[in-house]
C-alpha cells in the first residue's frame, strides 16, 4: 500500500484557523445580540421584539430573516438601525465587527453600511463615516492585542429606494484612503433598477473610484445586466441569479448565455452569500446552491456572509456548509479566498501581498498540518481520507 498526500478536508477548527476574505458584509446586519440590549436601554430604544434575553433576541433574528422574501428580511434592519444612531454606538459596533472578524480568521474585510441610516439622532454623514471608522480601527488595534491580524475597509452604501445616491458617492469619494474603499447600493431589488444612479456611478467612474452593485438576488438577469452594462459595476453583490443564463443539459454539456459568458470572460467577482440566499428564496438548499456549479465553471466566485446576525452565521459558518454540501478541501476554500483578495478596493501591490505573504502561507501551513499529526495508536484516520474523484 503506497501512502498518498490526503486530500485535506479541513475540520471545524482548520476553518477557523484559515484565513479568509470577506467582501460583502453589512454592518447593521452584524451586531452581536447582548450589545443591541444594551444599545436599546442606553438610547431608550423600546421597540426590541426581545428586551432581555440575548439568545432569545438572536433566535428572532434568524427566524424572522427566515422569511423566504427581501422585503421581509430587510425590516429586521429597522431595530439594528433604531440602536446605531449615536457616535458611541457606531464605534462600539464597528469595533465588535472587526474583533469578531477576526476572531473568526478574517484577515481581510470589506464591510458596508448605509451612512443615510444613521442619521435620526442628529449626527451628520461625515460624523457617521468618521465613528464607524474610529471603530474599525479600535477594533483591528483589539484583534492584534489578542495575536490577530484584520484589515477593515468600508463600503460606503446608498439605499436603491431613496434619492441620495449621489451625495453618498461623494462622502465616499471624500473618505477615501482614509478608511472607505468604495461605494454600494443596497436595499429591495424589484422595482428598484439600479439605473436610477446612474448619476451616482458616473460619478464614481469619473473620479476613478470603485463600486459594487447589490444585484441579481431577489431579482434576475435584467438587474445584472444593468448592474453591469449600465451602471459599470465593479463586483456583483449576490448575482447568484446569472445561473439563469446557464444551461446544463442531461448530459452534463453546459452551455453559458452572452451575459454569463461576459461575467466568467471578464473575471467579474460574484459575492456570493449562500446563507442568505436561503432565507431570501434565492435558492432552496445549499446543495442546489449555485455556488457549486459557479466554482465548478470556474466564474470568479467569492464566498460572504451578508447578514451575520440576520443569518445566524459568520465566515467560518459559511465555509463549514460549503465543505459538508460540497466536499470542498483547504484547495477550494484557498481557490474562493484567493478570488476575494483579487477582487479587493484596495490598491493591486496590497492585495497581492495579502495573497502571497498572508492568504498563501496560512493555507500552506495547514496544508501541511498531516504530515506532523501524531495519531492515537490504533485510531480511525478522521480527516483526509475523502477519495480523489471528490
Ligand atoms: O442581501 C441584501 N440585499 C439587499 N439589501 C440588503 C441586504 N442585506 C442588507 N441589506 C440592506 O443594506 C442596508 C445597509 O447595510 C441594510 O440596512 C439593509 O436594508
Ligand atoms: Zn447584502
Amino acid at each position: 500500500m503506497t501512502s498518498e498526500t490526503p486530500l485535506t478536508i479541513p475540520t471545524p477548527e482548520q476553518i477557523r484557523r484559515a484565513p479568509k476574505v470577506l467582501l460583502h458584509d453589512h454592518l447593521d446586519g452584524g451586531l452581536r445580540p447582548a450589545t443591541i440590549i444594551e444599545l436599546a436601554r442606553e438610547v431608550g430604544y423600546e421597540g426590541l421584539p426581545e428586551s432581555e434575553d440575548a439568545e432569545r433576541l438572536d433566535s428572532w433574528f434568524r427566524e424572522s430573516a427566515d422569511s423566504g422574501s427581501l422585503e421581509r428580511y430587510l425590516e429586521t434592519f429597522s431595530h439594528t438601525c433604531a440602536v446605531m444612531q449615536t457616535r458611541d454606538a457606531l464605534v462600539r459596533v464597528a469595533a465588535e465587527c472587526a474583533e469578531d472578524l477576526a476572531a473568526d480568521g478574517v484577515v481581510y474585510a470589506e464591510v458596508r453600511y448605509a451612512p443615510e441610516q444613521h442619521l435620526e439622532a442628529g449626527l451628520t454623514l461625515e460624523q457617521v463615516v468618521e465613528a464607524v471608522n474610529e471603530g474599525f480601527r479600535e477594533g483591528e488595534r483589539r484583534a492584534r492585542e489578542a495575536g490577530r491580524r484584520i484589515r477593515v475597509g468600508a463600503l460606503l452604501t446608498a439605499m436603491r429606494h431613496a434619492a441620495r445616491a449621489l451625495e453618498i458617492a461623494e462622502l465616499a469619494n471624500r473618505y477615501r484612503d482614509l478608511g472607505v474603499v468604495g461605494f454600494d447600493i443596497a436595499g429591495a431589488e424589484a422595482g428598484h433598477p439600479p439605473t436610477r444612479h446612474l448619476d451616482a456611478f458616473e460619478y464614481l467612474k469619473r473620479e476613478n473610484n470603485h463600486f459594487t452593485i447589490h444585484a441579481g438576488e431577489a431579482f434576475g438577469l435584467p438587474s445584472i445586466w444593468q448592474a453591469l452594462q449600465w451602471c459599470g459595476a465593479d463586483r456583483l453583490g449576490h448575482g447568484v441569479r446569472i445561473i439563469d443564463d446557464i444551461q446544463v443539459a442531461d448530459d452534463g454539456q453546459v452551455k453559458l448565455g452572452r451575459l454569463a459568458s461576459y461575467v466568467r470572460d471578464k473575471r467579474v467577482p460574484l459575492e456570493l452569500c449562500p446563507s442568505s440566499n436561503l432565507q431570501t428564496g434565492a435558492a432552496a438548499s445549499y446543495a442546489e446552491h449555485p455556488i457549486g456549479l459557479l466554482r465548478r465553471l470556474h466564474f470568479r466566485a467569492t464566498v460572504n456572509t451578508d447578514n451575520r446576525l440576520m443569518s445566524g452565521t459568520s465566515m467560518s459558518g459559511e465555509f463549514q456548509h460549503l465543505v459538508d454540501t460540497f466536499r470542498y478541501t483547504l484547495d477550494d476554500m484557498q481557490w474562493f479566498t484567493v478570488n476575494a483578495m483579487k477582487s479587493a478596493f484596495i490598491p493591486f501591490d496590497e492585495r497581492l501581498a495579502m495573497i502571497n505573504e498572508v492568504v498563501k502561507p496560512g493555507y500552506a501551513k495547514l496544508k501541511s498540518e498531516w504530515l506532523f499529526h501524531d495519531p492515537a495508536p490504533g485510531a480511525a484516520p478522521t480527516s483526509g481520507s475523502a477519495d480523489s474523484a471528490g
